[in-house]
């Protein structure tokens, strides 16, 4: 049975061990779980296979950005280990994301699609040294909208974002948000963070939960605090 949960528990662990040590505590019918670059980068497919096995949907977050053609066959590489949702990064531009959903529609492929807008580790100042002298939240909604037009299932963004994204862009349109930062968790790198039941309120779909559950003293216990508290939120 796949989850209807909103919670994407982020494994970022150095090793495929200790992403199933902990992958082993979780119920799949209570969450998704997200691979990111450091664990494929040591375990390969062989982490999703594993994943797979124990029935979690698993959102491959290797946030492809390159020309059309590198980024639409990356992205059908991972559609076809038959992840549940797969990312590039929308500054890829308009090309790129329409070479990518142009490819899964070729293919027959039915993984979502979603753009990354800008990193939740970002702030105003991290932006203007690259360059991009608006707001986080104007850059958002510029990516997001481009994303759309380009057919992308939703996006990356921060949860502080989601409400003007649902206003702009619908309910079905995903806002996959990390940053997610329960009363009790550190901030560590994250920029624009919001509690879990605060980004519900706000719009996001779903929320994307690393470090507050997977360094947590006993992630179990940090994992169902968070359940608690979205059972109690409004949405
Ligand atoms: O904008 C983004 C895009 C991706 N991430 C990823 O989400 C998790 C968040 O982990 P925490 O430990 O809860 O901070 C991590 O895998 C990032 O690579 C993001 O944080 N922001």
């Amino acid at each position: 049975m796949f989850s209807d949960s909103p919670l994407i528990i982020a494994l970022d662990h150095p090793s495929l061990d200790a992403a199933l040590c902990l992958a082993d505590r979780l119920d799949p019918s209570r969450c998704r779980v997200k691979v990111g670059k450091e664990l494929f980068t040591r375990s390969g497919p062989d982490v999703v296979e594993a994943l797979h096995g124990r029935g979690f949907q698993v959102f491959l977050d290797l946030k492809f950005h390159d020309i059309p053609h590198t980024v639409a066959s990356a992205v059908q590489a991972a559609a076809e280990q038959g992840v549940w949702m797969v990312n590039v990064h929308a500054g890829g531009g308009r090309r790129m994301m329409e070479a990518a959903r142009e490819r899964l529609a070729r293919h027959g492929l039915e993984t979502r699609l979603i753009a990354v807008t800008v990193l939740t580790s970002m702030e105003a100042a991290d932006l203007a040294e690259v360059g991009i002298t608006t707001t986080p939240a104007e850059q958002v909604e510029r990516l997001a909208l481009l994303a759309r037009d380009s057919g992308m299932d939703g996006v990356v963004c921060s949860a502080q974002e989601s409400s003007r994204l649902r206003e702009l862009c619908g309910d079905s349109f995903l806002k996959v948000t990390p940053g997610i930062r329960p009363s009790f968790a550190d901030v560590d790198d994250q920029r624009r963070i919001m509690t879990p039941r605060e980004a519900m309120v706000a719009g996001s779909t779903h929320l994307v939960i690393g470090r507050p559950v997977t360094q947590a003293e006993d992630p179990m216990m940090a994992l169902a605090a968070i359940e608690q508290e979205l059972a109690g939120s409004e949405v």
